[in-house]
């Protein structure tokens, strides 16, 4: 039995790391485990511009130097997309290294999306664009018609936007993120070379009854919203497959604890702090140990075009409590796994 996991160092293809003050909070838990981590713009108001992307990726720097200063981690911008983007901008800030993607929000499809796309067709000329210079466009593929049951909101978005989209434009890199779907597991899969896709931990993790069942537990709520059994078994066969355009994306996404348990509470989960000890869980119950090193360190870098990392983690298979809240920069926040004993720990 493994009991020693040494693998090249793992990055984050999605995370949220907020602003201010929480900012200096969330960010070490996740230069502590990732060497680089793509930065999500969907703060308020969202990062829509060359010159604001920059700021914030200054800020985050500042932050770490405060509060993580031997941590040897990059941040990986991204450009919020909004029906009015300029596509010479996009290719400026890309140029220039200030941001290395693009982020796709229908219009109210999630947490600060109030800015996003409302008709896809709207940033074509952006698309097009960004195809030309390989530049990435990162999808929250999620439809917003009301009609459609927010479990389905992913399935039919594959049908009525993506599919048309690779179609349209084969010469995009896309990665669609966070999915929650056989449906999208199988789209991605039977895609070309220039479609990837995120996994998070909690949808590997757990379904929906993990909401639902015994009150409603609001910790276990992010979107796209958590589905049946028998997509996170398909998720899980898709991650430990060894399928090389799935990659590692926590969609880490604090909210303060009052925030969460409230009559109308935020979607996202706290997952950096025990990420790799999270995932690694699942590689080892589906005896996938060996496939691990891909998912998390070499995959994202591979449909990216960036090098891979040249320092190592390791992780060891013993307990680990996961604490029940975090206090970052003075907001508590519930971790994924809050309260739980993990069976490995991150050594670093
Ligand atoms: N995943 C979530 O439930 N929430 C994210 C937004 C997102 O990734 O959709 C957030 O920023 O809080
Ligand atoms: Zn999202
Ligand atoms: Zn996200």
């Amino acid at each position: 039995m493994t009991t020693t996991l040494t693998i090249r160092r793992p990055d984050d293809w999605h995370v949220h790391l907020r602003d201010g003050a929480l900012l200096k909070g969330v960010v070490p838990h996740t230069a502590r485990q990732f060497a680089r981590a793509i930065v999500m713009p969907n703060l308020n108001p969202p990062m829509v511009d060359v010159a604001g992307v920059a700021a914030y990726r200054d800020r985050i720097l500042a932050a770490l130097a405060q509060s993580a200063p031997d941590a040897k981690f990059t941040p990986l911008m991204t450009l919020y997309l909004t029906d009015g983007t300029d596509p010479d901008e996009v290719a400026r800030g890309f140029a220039e290294g200030v941001f290395v993607a693009a982020k796709l929000y229908p219009a109210h499809a999630t947490t600060g999306s109030a800015h996003g796309v409302t008709d896809i067709a709207k940033i074509y000329p952006v698309l097009e664009r960004m195809a030309k210079i390989g530049m990435p466009l990162l999808v929250h593929g999620e439809v917003t018609d009301a009609h459609v049951d927010i479990f389905d909101r992913e399935a039919v978005f594959i049908d009525r936007t993506m599919t048309r989209l690779v179609e349209d434009l084969p010469g995009l890199k896309i990665v669609f993120e966070h999915i929650t779907t056989a449906e999208a597991a199988a789209f991605v899969e039977s895609a070309g070379p220039n479609v990837a896709a995120t996994i998070t931990p909690q949808h590997l993790q757990i379904n929906r009854n993990a909401m639902l069942v015994g009150g409603i537990r609001p910790h276990a709520y992010c979107l796209p919203v958590a589905k049946r059994e028998h997509h996170r078994l398909a998720l899980r066969k898709l991650a430990t497959s060894g399928f090389s355009r799935v990659f590692l994306g926590t969609d880490t996404a604090p909210h303060a604890r009052h925030l969460k348990e409230a009559a109308c509470g935020c979607a996202g989960l706290f997952n950096a702090p025990f990420a790799l000890e999270s995932y690694v869980t699942v590689f080892d119950e589906e005896g996938a140990l060996d496939r691990f090193e891909a998912f998390a360190s070499l995959n994202g870098p591979a449909f990216y075009g960036m090098p891979v990392n040249e320092d190592t983690i390791t992780l060891v298979r013993e307990p680990v409590e996961v604490p029940s809240e975090y206090d970052c920069a003075s907001t508590l926040i519930v971790p994924f796994h809050a309260g739980e004993t993990l069976g490995w720990r991150f050594v670093g």
